[in-house]
C-alpha cells in the first residue's frame, strides 16, 4: 500500500495580492499621500529588522498582469505572525487603498528522503535548515502558482508506491538543477491550509527562465502524468526605497 512521505517543515508562508485603488489615491491630498507612504515605510522597516535577525523574510512585487497590482510574500515562524502582518497592513492608511485580490497560505516543506541525497539525515543538514527558513533572494522577478497532484483512476499520485514517487521526484530535481543560478524555488505545502496542495514560488533575474523551466518540466513524468496547475502570477521586485516612486502621481 502507498504510504505518506514524512516531511520536514519550516516557515509559514503568506502570499497576499492586492489591487491598488488608484482612483481613491488620486482623490486625497499630496500631504495625506506622503504621510501614508511614510507610515508604510516604517512598517517595511519592521519587516526588515525581522529579516536581518533571520526570524522571517518578505518581498514585495509589482504584478505585471491584471490579477493584482502588488504581491506581498511573507515567511514567518508562526501563522499568528502572518495574520498580524495582514492586520497591520489593513490598519495602515495605505491599507485603505490595498484591496485584497487573492491570498495563499502554506508552509515550507521538504520531503524527508531527498531523492538526491538518499541516506543522509536531512534534519541535521545546515543546507536543509536554510531551505526551510530561507531569506528570499531579492532577484528582479518572482512567479507564484499553486499546484496539486492528480488523483485520477489511471494516474493517482497518492496511490503509487513511495519508491516510484521518489524516482519521479529525483528526475524532477535533475531538471531543476539545470537551472541552478537562474531560478530559485521555494516549495510550500498547503494540504489542509489552502485550496491546492503545493505552492511554487520561483525567483529569477530573467523572467524568460520561468517559461523555460516550467516548459521543460512539463516533460518530466511527475508533471506530465500527475501535475495540475492553478493560476500563475508574475511580478517584478519592488525595492523598499522604490515605494514612494511607485505611488507617485
Ligand atoms: C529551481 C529548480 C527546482 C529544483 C532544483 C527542484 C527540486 C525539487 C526536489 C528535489 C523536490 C523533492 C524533494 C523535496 O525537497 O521536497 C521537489 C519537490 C517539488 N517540486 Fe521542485 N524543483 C525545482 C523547480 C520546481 C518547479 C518549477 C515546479 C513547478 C513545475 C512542475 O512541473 O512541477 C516544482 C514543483 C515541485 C513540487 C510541487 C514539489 C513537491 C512534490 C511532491 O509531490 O512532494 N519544482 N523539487
Amino acid at each position: 500500500m502507498a504510504e505518506a512521505v514524512v516531511t520536514v517543515d519550516g516557515w509559514s508562508a503568506l502570499h497576499d495580492t492586492r489591487q491598488f485603488d488608484w482612483t481613491s489615491w488620486k482623490s486625497i491630498s499630496e500631504d495625506e499621500r506622503n504621510k501614508a507612504i511614510q507610515e508604510f515605510e516604517e512598517l517595511i522597516k519592521q519587516w526588515e529588522t525581522v529579516e536581518e535577525n533571520k526570524e522571517g523574510s518578505h518581498s514585495i512585487f509589482k504584478v505585471v498582469g491584471n490579477k493584482a497590482d502588488l504581491m506581498f510574500i511573507f515567511l514567518r515562524e508562526t501563522m499568528d505572525e502572518l495574520e498580524e502582518i495582514k492586520r497591520a497592513i489593513n490598519k495602515s492608511v495605505l491599507g485603505d487603498f490595498l484591496i485584497p485580490a487573492y491570498s495563499y497560505v502554506s508552509i515550507i516543506e521538504m520531503t524527508m528522503h531527498d531523492p538526491m541525497k538518499a541516506g543522509e539525515d536531512r534534519e541535521l543538514s545546515p543546507y536543509v535548515k536554510e531551505r526551510l527558513r530561507p531569506i528570499m533572494p531579492k532577484w528582479e522577478h518572482a512567479c507564484f502558482y499553486p499546484m496539486a497532484r492528480r488523483r485520477e483512476p489511471e494516474a493517482n499520485w497518492f496511490a503509487i508506491e513511495k519508491e516510484e514517487r521518489t524516482k519521479l521526484l529525483y528526475e524532477h530535481g535533475m531538471t531543476g538543477r539545470k537551472y541552478a543560478g537562474k531560478v530559485k524555488e521555494i516549495i510550500t505545502g498547503s494540504i489542509g491550509l489552502d485550496e491546492w496542495e503545493w505552492g511554487v514560488t520561483l525567483f529569477a533575474h530573467d523572467p524568460l527562465q520561468f517559461k523555460k523551466i516550467v516548459y521543460e518540466m512539463r516533460f518530466d513524468e511527475v508533471t506530465t502524468k500527475y501535475a495540475e496547475f492553478g493560476d500563475f502570477i508574475m511580478g517584478n521586485y519592488l525595492a523598499p526605497d522604490e515605494l514612494a516612486n511607485y505611488l507617485a502621481l
